[in-house]
């Protein structure tokens, strides 16, 4: 993000103040059906303050002035805790509209450019833009390279790299070419860019309860219908026993009871889990995802890249057989005069580094053959007929052997010497001759075994699918400390791993940028896309990470946890205040009208006013206080989810039966001084 906004922004708190206000709009108000309760009730009491004898009630009209205040002032919290969440989304998307302005864009007609507004642009557009030009809408690069200032977007200010064909060629409008021209095809119509898209996330426009959350406010609403039917029967019972119940007490006994400090933060929770993940420059496409990610059971990451640093290096040639240094780093460069892949860039500088060369005319004329995840070879077909391959070292084995050609002993051992520090070996070949290995570097990234470990104490399996050797898997499998690992991995593989996690009932997280992984992208329960990746990766997945770094996905599935227990741990908290509410309101009513029924009075609270004033002071109060605790959410540790359940339960429900106890007894020594 481009202005990342504190929570206690001024312009946000008093945005959200004002905010707090409006929404106490009836027709916003409903849609949080426990707080439009609590408004109903602010009204009738408010009627009461004009009409005191309404429904033939003996209340002084101080009292049910004062009812009406607290209650106001309970939504008007609520209200700011939704409005305070909001704001900082709001307030990105007002900066990203911003560099939303209308772009000229220059449009390829088949014969010539043609200016256009970028408003005009259609999918399946081709236009061209060039050095210190806008972007004017998503789409692929066909045809040059260029860097690319995306920091609009990102908030990452160093420029990256896009070309056409590869998992680097998308673009995104709104972003500027700082250096070379590029052809791009535009690939989303007006309004359906990812900027819009970003803009509607982040704005919360098109926000939409999870399913977790609809349930919970199903429960919450059946506790408020309970109440509600609850409190207009007591009157009944009241007349029976001859006591009469005032209008306004029982309403102030209904505000304690429904769950309103679950109720009025609950949407404050959701969107501020949402803002934690987008801080964390990660978009979601939904609370969904957000939620399904704390409940992850399984990740599957890829090991080049995510575990490793991924910048594979070729750091030695090693000859097999009668072949010499010399002649395995000729075809070595020769395969990888064209591939642009950085293990192929590297065999190039490797040579560059041991002041070795070769033939670079041999290649002319040739057909190259770009590295494929299927093949897990490249090379190029000379014009000679010859065909020089590299790649893995099993595949080109099997390629040799096909050819008729004989495996020099010395192969396997020499590949599996590299494999056991780790690293990659590719076999060099020319037609059925194997000329020898080339070592690729790669190096676990720092602080791996640490998070593996965490993932492993909340529960969560992780699975390694690499496209390298079981060799080189298992070395890296054990330095990183997966729980798993699937070597020679095809892109297919990985969706049937994660079709086999869900068939046993599991939730499958995993990261990819390739198109080749988008299928795996749409099949797992949370496909985090890299934002440097394709169009169909970022389509498929329901999570774009703007740093484009795949292990993010550790840190969103604690942000996820974080969540769901924030939410659980309130609920717990707000049902647990509920209880002493009780003991405090009840035994209050019946000696408002049954002064000898002091002996219920178990809290010695003042008077049955004040008891009753103070109990729905506490109420109000708490929402607030809690409202830092539902943003920031609780603090986190990774363990297992029963264990946490436990802590849970302990911390919250005990602390949400002890807290309003000793609240509401401090509130009654205060109110008492005047009632
Ligand atoms: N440029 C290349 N030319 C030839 N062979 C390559 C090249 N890059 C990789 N390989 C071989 O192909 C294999 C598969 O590569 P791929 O990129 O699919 O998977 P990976 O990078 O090893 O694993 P991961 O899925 O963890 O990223 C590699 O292990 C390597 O042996
Ligand atoms: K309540
Ligand atoms: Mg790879």
């Amino acid at each position: 993000m481009s202005q990342r906004k504190s929570m206690m922004d001024g312009t946000i708190v008093r945005n959200a103040v004002k905010e707090a206000f409006l929404k106490l709009d009836p027709r916003v108000m409903i849609r949080n059906p426990i707080m439009f309760v609590v408004e109903v009730g602010f009204i009738i009491t408010l009627y009461l303050c004009f009409d005191p004898h309404a429904f033939g009630g003996e209340v002084p009209v101080w009292f049910n002035l004062i009812v009406a205040l607290i209650l106001l002032i309970t939504i008007l919290f609520a209200n700011f805790a939704e409005a305070l969440a909001e704001g900082r989304g709001k307030a990105q998307a007002d900066s990203l509209k911003k560099s939303k302005t209308d772009i000229t864009a220059n449009k390829w007609t088949g014969t010539g450019i043609k200016q256009v507004p970028s408003t005009e642009l259609r999918k399946g557009d081709i236009v061209i833009v060039s050095q210190g030009e806008m972007i004017p809408g998503d789409g692929e690069v066909i045809e040059g390279l260029a860097s690319v200032d995306e920091s609009a977007i990102t908030g990452e200010s160093a420029p990256v790299i896009k070309e056409a064909g590869g998992d680097f060629s998308s673009v995104t409008g709104g972003t500027r070419v700082i250096s070379d021209s590029i052809r791009v095809r535009i690939t989303s119509d007006p309004g359906e860019s990812f900027l819009d898209k970003m803009i509607a996330l982040v704005e919360g426009a098109k926000r939409q309860k999870t399913p977790n959350e609809i349930a919970l406010n199903t429960v919450l609403m059946s506790l408020t219908i309970i109440f509600l039917i609850v409190v207009v029967t007591l009157p009944f019972f009241g007349n029976y026993l001859n006591v009469e119940i005032e209008v306004p007490v029982l309403i102030a006994l209904l505000v304690c009871l429904i769950p309103t400090t679950i109720g009025g933060l609950l949407s404050a929770i959701g969107i501020a889990g949402m803002d934690r993940v987008t801080q964390f420059n990660v978009l979601a496409m939904s609370g969904k995802a957000v939620e399904a990610a704390g409940d992850i059971n399984t990740i599957i990451l890829d090991k080049t890249g995510t575990i490793t640093y991924g910048n594979r290096m070729a750091s030695e040639f090693i000859p097999v057989g009668k072949e010499t240094v010399g002649s395995v780093a000729e075809w070595a460069a020769v395969s990888s005069m064209k591939d642009e892949t950085p293990e192929g860039r590297s065999v190039l500088e490797l040579m560059k580094k041991q002041g070795l060369s070769y033939e670079e005319s041999i290649a002319e004329g040739g057909e190259f053959i770009e590295f494929k995840a299927e093949t897990r070879m490249s090379g190029i077909d000379l014009k000679d007929g010859r065909k020089v391959r590299k790649g893995a070292v099993d595949a080109v084995k099997r390629w040799v052997e096909a050819q008729g050609g004989v495996i020099p002993s010395d192969l396997s051992p020499k590949g599996d010497a590299v494999a056991k520090q780790g690293g990659t070996p590719l076999a060099v070949a020319v037609d059925n001759r194997i000329y020898g290995v080339i070592y690729l570097k790669d190096t676990v990234k720092p602080g791996m075994k640490e998070r593996f470990e965490q993932m492993r104490r909340m529960g969560i399996k992780t699975i390694m699918c690499t496209g390298d050797n079981p060799l080189t898997a298992a070395t890296i499998a054990f330095e990183a400390g997966v729980d798993d690992f699937i070597a020679e991995s095809k892109p297919e593989d990985k969706i049937a791993v994660i079709r086999k996690e869900q068939a046993e009932g599991k939730l499958v997280a995993m990261t990819g940028d390739g198109t080749n992984d988008a299928p795996a992208l749409a099949q797992a329960d949370v496909g985090i896309a890299m934002n440097s990746g394709t169009v169909a990766a970022k389509e498929a997945a329901n999570m774009v990470d703007l740093d484009s770094d795949p292990s993010k996905i550790i840190e969103v599935v604690s942000i996820g946890k974080q969540l769901l227990m924030t939410r659980g741990a309130l609920t717990t908290f707000s049902i647990a205040n509920d209880i002493a509410k009780y003991f405090a309101i009840i035994p209050a009513m019946f000696m408002l009208a049954i002064p000898q029924m002091d002996a219920l009075n178990v809290m010695r609270l003042g008077s049955p006013m004040s008891a009753i004033l103070s109990a729905l002071i506490f109420n109000a109060l708490i929402i607030p206080l809690l409202i830092p605790l539902a943003m920031k959410g609780v603090a986190y540790k990774p363990m297992s989810s029963s264990h946490l359940l436990r802590q849970n339960l302990l911390i919250y429900g005990l602390g949400g039966v002890v807290v309003p106890f000793i609240g509401i007894k401090l509130i009654d020594l205060l109110v008492h001084l005047w009632v």
